[in-house]
Order: C-alpha cells, then structure tokens, then sequence
C-alpha cells in the first residue's frame, strides 16, 4: 500500500558495479528495495552501475528531437505513417488534437538482439516483438550508443530484480526465465513547452499536463529525467508529490505486473508531468523537457505466476496489449492519414 510520503527516498545502489555482489549487500538492498516499493514504489537510485552520464543520455535525446521533422517521420509508426512497416517500435509526433494534456513526442527502441526464439504471431496488428529502425548512419549515428544503453539498462534492471525475488524470499535467480526474448523499451521522450497562449487557463488551479496521470505496466522503470522538473507522484493522501531532478540519480518506479505478482506487497504508484513552463518558441525541438525512462518488461509469450501461487496467472503480451488501449500514441485516431482502424 502507498503510504503518505512527502519526498522520494534516495538509494545507494553503488554495491552492484561489483562483478560478484558480496551476500551482506545483497541481503541490505534487498531489504532496502522491498521497504521502498512497500510504501513509496518510486525511489532515485544514485551510483548506478552505468557507463553513460546524463549529459550523454540527453545529448542522445536532444540530437534525435532536434533532427528535421521528415527524417524522425520516417521512423514513425505505422498509425502515423502509412508506408511504414514498423507498428510498436520507432518514431512517434506529437498528437495536439487529442492530446493537449499529454503532448508529447518518442522513440521508442527494443532489444538490439534480433531472431527472438518465439516470433510474434504475424497476424497482430501490433507487433510486440519487431525490430528495431533507424536512420542511415549519415543522419543519425547514434544506434550503437542508444543500443548499447538499452543493454546496460536492461543488465542494471536484472539486477535489481534478483534483489526483489530475493526480498519476496525467493532464489535469486527465481524471476530469470521472464527475460527470454524481453520486450524491454528504451524510450527517447521530449515534452515540447506550452505555447503562450495556452500557458495561463482562466482557471488558475488548473495544472497543465504533458503526461497524464498513470501507473506503468511492466515490472519496473528506470528513468532519467533532465533538470526541467515536473515529475509528481500520488501518495496515499491523494497529494501529488514532487519527484524533482537529483543530479547523477535514477528514478525508479514498480509497475502493474511487479505489483500483481508480488501479491500486492510492491505498489505500482500513480504519477504524472506537468507542462513545462512556455518558451517563446514552443515548438523548437530545443526547448522543453526530455527524459528517457527505460521500460523493463518480460517477454510476450511469458506466462506470469504471482509468487505466492494463488492469484491468477497472465501472460505478458496480453497484458501489455490491454492496457495499450489507454496510451495516447496507440489510439485509433492518430490525426495523422493513415486509413488503419483495425483492433489492436
Ligand atoms: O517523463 C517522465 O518523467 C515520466 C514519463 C513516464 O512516466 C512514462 O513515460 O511512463
Ligand atoms: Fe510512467
């Protein structure tokens, strides 16, 4: 359950750089983690065993968003170009008629590592498990990086994990075989600033929104936010939160599925962003915030046991595939000429 926290607890997770964590690290994080996705479910992780900083996480960010609107449109999805193949990974603009409280636009990559050992049914009008696209390396040569990021990110995520199996009294390895053929994102987001005529509502407690409040699907995210702020969490007094910017930190948060199959002892907490504040040009890619959170999720044909073993049993893309009808970028009108209006 939530509890009525006031501010996010800071975690030292320097212990796992070690190639073999000693035992008495394992047993205090694990303790430390379970407290935390007890009460908060969000947390900032600081001394993460990464290879990147920040300045090059949103270096990364900034140089994608700033590339011309065509290049990053031959990215996009196929709800928001209809010649393109790919539907779940790459490029997503911008949606101002539906979304004025959620005006946001990503990229959104998967595992680098192709072939998965169970393809994806091919008749989804959604395909979970596809690969990856990108830009000629003239025009943006970034994969290796970004791939490479996905991969620390997802070695960081795993080991987080075991320190959970093992705070639910469980083998450290016990939460391993969900990994096969992981649909983890790494996802690029820019939040362009409002523009000036939209900043001041006549209603003066209204909170202007780039991301709607919402709790995360998978088993945990991990998020690099830039120093823009806006971040909020929902405690258990119905307050939002502020989550703002600790510099070198990592914000952690529990997802749907942790919080089920921890019997509910973990909780997935409400949050959301708030608008950043106008610039007097709101639609260059410069201005706004930017934050890559890193989606760490199973693989879609994982079958999802609670610890406990009582509690119903769901299967991973089904899951995923239920609670996309509530994302913004995956509704059926995308107010971009498509023609597409089949089920998800
Ligand atoms: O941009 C952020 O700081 C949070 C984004 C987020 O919550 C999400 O994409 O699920
Ligand atoms: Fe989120």
């Amino acid at each position: 359950m939530t509890t009525s926290f006031s501010s996010l607890p800071i975690v030292d997770v320097g212990a796992l750089k070690a190639s073999e964590v000693a035992a008495a690290d394992v047993n205090a994080l694990s303790k430390q983690l379970y407290d935390v996705f007890a009460t908060t479910g969000f947390a900032y992780l600081v001394n993460a065993p990464l290879s990147f900083d920040h300045e090059e996480i949103f270096a990364l960010a900034r140089e994608f968003f700033t590339l011309p609107h065509e290049e990053k449109m031959k990215l996009a999805k196929k709800s928001f170009h209809r010649n393109n193949q790919n539907t779940y990974r790459g490029y997503f603009p911008t949606q101002p008629h539906l979304a004025s409280d959620n005006l946001k636009e990503g990229f959104e990559i998967g595992s680098p590592v192709k072939n998965p050992t169970h393809p994806a049914p091919e008749a989804q009008k959604i395909r979970l498990s596809e690969p990856n696209v990108w830009l000629d390396k003239g025009a943006f040569g970034r994969q290796e990086r970004l791939e490479q990021l996905h991969d620390e990110l997802q070695t960081f995520a795993s080991k987080l994990l075991s320190l959970l199996a093992v705070s639910l009294g469980k083998d450290a390895n016990y939460f391993t075989p969900w990994l096969l053929d992981s649909l983890s994102t790494l996802r690029l987001l820019h939040y362009p600033p409002v523009p000036q005529n939209q900043a001041q509502p006549h209603d003066v407690d209204a909170v202007k929104l780039s991301c709607t409040p919402h709790t995360d699907s998978g088993i945990l995210t991990l998020l690099h936010q830039d120093a823009t702020g806006g971040l909020e969490v929902l405690n258990a007094s119905k307050q939002w939160v502020p989550a703002p910017y600790v510099p070198g930190s990592v914000v952690v948060n529990i997802g749907d599925l942790m919080a089920k199959v921890s019997g509910e002892r973990f909780t997935a907490t409400m949050h959301r962003v708030r608008a950043p504040p106008p610039k007097p040009d709101a639609l260059d890619a410069r201005f706004g915030r930017f934050s890559v959170p890193f989606f760490f999720e199973p693989g879609e044909a994982c079958v999802v046991v609670p610890v406990d073993g009582d509690g119903e049993s769901v299967v991973y893309g089904e899951h995923v595939r239920q609670k996309m009808a509530t994302w913004v970028e995956f509704q059926e009108d995308s107010g971009y000429e498509t023609g597409t209006t089949e089920e998800l």
